[in-house]
This record gives C-alpha cells, structure tokens and sequence, in this order.
C-alpha cells in the first residue's frame, strides 16, 4: 500500500458514471514497483462488458456536457488543475512508485501534465466559427465548430499523468466526454486525476476511467460506432492496428507513436550545450520517451571532444529508486525492456560498435528493479538495430560524419519522423537543416522540446494530428458549415 498525505487519491477500482467498480468477473492485476519489484497494488482486468457501460455512460453524458457553456466547462476544468497543485507531491510519488522516473521528473510531470488542463481551460472559451464571403447575394455562408461526441483514449506508461491530461483536457474542454484505458503498468495515476476530477465537479460519466485487458477493451472501443474518436499513444504496430479496427465504421484518430530521432551536432555546435541538450533528450526518464534521441551524428572536427565530455557527464548519473533525491536514472519499466536493450548492444558489438561504458545489470543500493548502467556505443552504422529501431532505454549509439548533406540524408532515412535536434551557431543552416528535417518537431540547440503550448507530433509512421496547442482542441471538434438563403 503507498502511504500519500491524501491517502483519497489511491484507487484501485474503475470509475464508470462516477461510480468507482470491480470488473465483473472480480479478476484483477498486479501492479509492481520497477525499481524494488514491490507489489503497490491491483487493478480491476476489466473487458468489453464494462466497456460497453462505460461508452453507454460516456454517451448519456455527452448530451449534458455538450450544453455546458464554455465557461461552465472552463471553469470546472480550471478547479481540476487546482486541485492537482494541491496535490502535487502526492501524484508525483505515484508517477514514481509505479513507472520508477526520479522525483524531480515525476514532479516535472504533474506540473506539465497540469499545464494541459490550465492551457485547454483557456481554449475552451476561444472555439470560434468564421463566416465565409458568399458567392451570391441570396446566401450566407459560415461554420460553427461543434464536439466530435464520445472519446475513447488508449495511454503508455511512461508519462501515466501527462500523457493522459494531455488527451483529456482538450476533449472535455471542446465538450466531448472521454473513456480512458491507461497502461496496465502505471494505472494508479489516471485513478488518482480521475478522482480530483470528480472533487472538482466534472459531472459524472464526463470522465470514464476503465482497466484491463487490452484487446477486448480496444477492440469494444474502436468497433463501437457511439465512439467517434480515439486518441492512443503507444507503439507504431498498436496505433496502426487500432486505426485498421476503427476504420470499420471510419472511426477519427489521432496517433502519437515511436520516434528515432536524430541528434546533430555540427563542428560549429556549442559543444558543452550540445552535451548537456544530449544528456537530457537521451537520458530522461531512463530513455523511456518518445522523443528521445535515438541516433546521434557529430562531426568529425567536434567528435572527439563531444564524446570525452557525454562519457564524463554519462558515467556520473546517479542510478536507483527514484523516490530518493540523489536519483537521475531510474530502471526500465520491466524485464522486457530491459532484454530488448541488452540485444541492442549485442547486435551492434557484433556488428563493429565499440560499448565505451555502461550497458551492464546492475543492482543499486541492493535493489532488484530492471536496472541497466547507462551506455554509449561509438562506431555505429545504419545496419545496426540500435540506429534503425526505436531503443527506449538509455543507450546512446553515436556516428561521424562530415558533409551536411549527407548527415541529413541520413537522419530522414527513417520510417519515423518525430522529435529531431541539432547544434549549431549559423543562422542560415539553422534555416537549411531546419526545412530540410522531415519531422514534426525540430530541437534547434535545445534537448527539451515539450511544453504545452507548442504542437506536438510527428509524420510518417511517428503519427497522426497534434496534442497541445492551440492546435490540440481542434482534434476533438467538427467544423459545420451552415449555408444560409436569404429572400433579399
Ligand atoms: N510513443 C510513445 O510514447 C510510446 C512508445 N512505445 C514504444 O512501444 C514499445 C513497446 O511498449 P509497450 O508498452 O508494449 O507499448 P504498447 O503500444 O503495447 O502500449 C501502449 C498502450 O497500448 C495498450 N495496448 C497494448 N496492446 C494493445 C492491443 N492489442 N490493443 C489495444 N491496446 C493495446 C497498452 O495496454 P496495456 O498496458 O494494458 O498492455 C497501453 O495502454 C516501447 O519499447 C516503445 O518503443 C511505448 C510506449 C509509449
Ligand atoms: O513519450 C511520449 O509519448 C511523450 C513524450 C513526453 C513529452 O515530452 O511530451
């Protein structure tokens, strides 16, 4: 059992109408701390029964909801971000227990998870029509902007907070009500939103909240005609099985997906900032985001400076359980992670890479979590799996180059088209490379590109529609056009 100054804010039950519920069948999962392997608690292994209860519930809502006024809305939303301040350490040391990010991420994580609701709280009251120049006198011509109706949202666990409040606040905001299936790894934090929700007065049914087994969930939510959108973000094969299902009845979806994000580093580069952009686009949260840098490329003239500093700052991250303050580098989020990263640096040493440190089980402070020391590999090529797949961990594998052109034929040789990054000094290769990416988001001398203010997205098989933003809300709305004749 965690121990919380709120200890309201730990659910182990499904919130369907308002009401907090077991599955039917009474199974429930496990749920475990990465960094000790300690059982926090269970969740309900909810199916496509309670998920038909909760679209029904979802549905009976929206018909509510969707008469609140903006400002109605905007302000049940704005006491929700309150009342996740208030509770803020709290929620970041769920986010901690279950997904094993440092406390200082964690908290990082709720304010900019919260900084979803405060920013769509704000939009709510700025959805706005046009009215369209008329090809005759007889007409008028304008659009109204409306909710899409019942959302269905399927999330990762490695931001279990802001990757939900990320897709929840645009769509209640816009009007629409939302069911939620959070991961099965980190479901306590969507638990805990869903209950400050329900304390700030967002009316039941509003926000559905069900957990369990992913397939009969998904399959309910994509082949359910009441569901006329569906947010995921996850792994490329998921999001293109759920977009497959949902096109039976031309379900809307948004998809943010994997990443293999270039890291650039020109000989005019700053290199102490390239190095610390390198630590935190590589290194944060364990390597575990979806704009992590995956495959950097440094100029020959810079290279060996580039990497003497990233080992010296690699090797003095402090590893271990994220709930103590010393912590940088927390585990994998389980065993598979942990192998799939171990046989990314078997297959490239066997290839030629050289490991110049980490990459090694190690056991911090005595615990038993799925710890890897962080890595770097140098001498990589694109026949390695660790340049062409998305790694999730923290292992930098890292190439030379020397001519611009090539790097960037490089860095688009990719089926992905996320996050990307690059350092240098010129104003006018900043312009060049900057067009020249084919992402959905640029790093320009920074490693942080997030915040919730910007669009955030990617092309290519990196995804669908953008989430924050002013952006954001217009993919939980329709757009009408209403034609209008006028007797003159
Ligand atoms: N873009 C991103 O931010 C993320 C990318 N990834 C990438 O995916 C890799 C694998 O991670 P993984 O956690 O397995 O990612 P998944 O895509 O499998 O999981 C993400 C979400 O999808 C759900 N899900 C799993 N299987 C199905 C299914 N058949 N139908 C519908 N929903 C499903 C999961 O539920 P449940 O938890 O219940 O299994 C979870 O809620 C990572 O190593 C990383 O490369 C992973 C997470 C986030
Ligand atoms: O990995 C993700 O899907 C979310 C990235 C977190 C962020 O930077 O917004």
């Amino acid at each position: 059992m965690v121990s919380l100054l709120n200890p309201a804010l730990f659910k182990d039950q499904a919130l369907i109408n308002g009401i907090w519920c077991d599955a039917q069948s009474q199974l429930r999962t496990k749920v475990i701390n990465p960094a000790t392997l300690e059982f926090i608690g269970s969740i309900p292994n909810m199916t496509d029964v309670e998920t038909k209860f909760a679209i029904e519930s979802s549905k009976n809502a929206f018909s509510v909801w969707k008469k609140y006024t903006a400002k109605e809305r905007s302000t049940l939303l704005k006491k929700w971000y309150d009342l996740i301040l208030i509770n803020l350490n709290d929620l970041a040391k769920l986010i901690t227990i279950e997904q094993g990010k440092p406390l200082v991420e964690a908290r990082g994580e709720v304010l900019y998870g919260a900084s979803f609701i405060e920013w769509f709280s704000e939009q709510a009251r700025r959805i706005e029509g046009e009215t369209i120049a008329s090809p005759s006198n007889d007409r008028r011509l304008l659009t109204i902007r409306q909710p899409i109706g019942v959302c269905a949202a399927i999330t990762p666990w490695n931001f279990p907070a802001a990757m939900i409040t990320r897709k929840v606040a645009p769509a209640l905001a816009a009007g629409c009500t939302m069911i939620l299936k959070p991961a099965s790894q980190t479901p306590f934090s969507a638990l805990a939103l869903a209950e400050l929700a329900l304390q700030a007065g967002i009316p039941p049914g509003v926000f559905n909240v069900i957990t369990g087994d992913p397939s009969p969930i998904a399959h309910e939510l994509t082949h359910n005609s009441t569901v006329r959108k569906l947010t995921f973000t996850g792994s490329t094969p998921i999001g293109s099985l759920l977009m497959a299902h949902g096109a039976s009845h031309i379900q809307k979806s948004s998809m943010e997906l994997g990443g293999n994000a270039p890291f650039i580093v020109f000989e005019d580069a700053d290199i102490d900032a390239a190095v610390e952009g390198a630590i935190i686009s590589k290194f944060r949260n364990n390597g575990q985001t979806c704009v992590c840098s995956n495959r950097f490329y440094i100029h020959t003239l810079v290279y060996d400076e580039f990497i003497q500093k990233l080992k010296a700052k690699v090797e003095a991250l402090k590893i271990g359980n994220g709930l103590n303050d010393c912590t940088s580098i927390g585990p994998f989020i389980d065993e598979n992670a942990f192998i799939k990263n171990k046989e990314f640096i078997t297959d490239a040493v066997s290839k030629g890479a050289e490991l110049i440190c980490g990459g090694e089980r190690i056991y911090p402070d005595g615990l038993n979590g799925f710890f890897m020391s962080p890595a770097i590999l140098i001498n990589v090529d694109n026949t390695m799996r660790v340049s062409c797949e998305e790694i999730f961990g923290p292992i930098a594998p890292i190439m030379q180059f020397s001519d611009e052109k090539e790097v960037i034929l490089k860095a688009n040789d990719t089926e992905f088209g996320l996050a990307s990054y690059f350092y240098t000094q010129s104003l006018a290769r900043t312009w060049r490379v900057s067009e020249a990416l084919e992402y959905g988001m640029v790093g320009i001398n920074t490693g942080l590109i997030s915040t919730t203010e910007a669009p955030f997205g990617g092309i290519k098989q990196s995804g669908l529609g953008r989430e924050g933003s002013k952006h954001g809300i217009d993919e939980y709305l329709e757009i009408k056009y209403l034609c209008m004749g006028i007797s003159s």
